[in-house]
């Protein structure tokens, strides 16, 4: 297999890793290879934009940007890439990442960034594997077989659920 990074995981400073790593865990589970770097619009906007620049003829298939605040680093670099970007909201101590969400959300039409929820970086590990496994039907199988296990846990769930409020013999969907 190619170890040439596949997904691109920036953030605006190291400090936003903690939330970040749940992307790179994501990858890593599916076995694509990524890279992350600190990149700020804000902090260093001409290495920020070089890099949006160079994305696509590196290689890279989808990027992945995390930011906390006034979170441009985002929507910037979708406007210099002809790549996907999906944002991630990062929560700072105050306003609980609501500002980042709305920097990050509300782009201009024309400069579309796929935005998860606030601190969601897992969901966009995972939606930058839908992305590549939209191209790549070995990985989208392995996804279909993620999908499964999800289903599978959710039905355990239930079925602990029903034997606890209503006995063993309770009717559900989840056999
Ligand atoms: N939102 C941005 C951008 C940007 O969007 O370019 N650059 C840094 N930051 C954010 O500032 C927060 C505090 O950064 P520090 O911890 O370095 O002070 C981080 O969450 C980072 O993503």
């Amino acid at each position: 297999m190619s170890t040439a990074p596949l997904v691109g995981i920036a953030m605006g400073s190291d400090s936003d890793w903690t939330v970040m790593e749940a992307a790179a865990q994501a990858l890593t589970e599916f076995e694509i290879p990524f890279e992350v770097d600190v990149l700020s619009a804000h902090r260093m906007p001409a290495e920020m934009i070089a890099y949006g620049e160079a994305a696509d003829a590196r290689g890279l298939k989808v990027l992945i940007a995390g930011a906390g605040g006034a979170a441009h680093l985002p929507g910037m670099l979708a406007s210099v890439t002809p790549l996907p970007v999906i944002g991630v909201p990062v929560p700072l101590k105050y306003l609980d990442g609501m500002d980042s969400l709305l920097s990050i959300v509300q782009m201009p039409a024309g400069v579309p960034v796929a935005t998860v929820s606030i601190a969601g970086a897992r969901n966009a590990g995972l939606l930058a594997a839908r992305v590549l496994a939209a191209h790549d039907p070995e990985l989208r199988s392995r996804m279909k077989d993620f999908q499964q296990q999800l289903n599978e846990q959710a039905t355990e769930k239930g079925k602990r659920l029903r034997a606890k409020v209503a006995g063993a013999d309770s009717f559900g969907f989840g056999k």
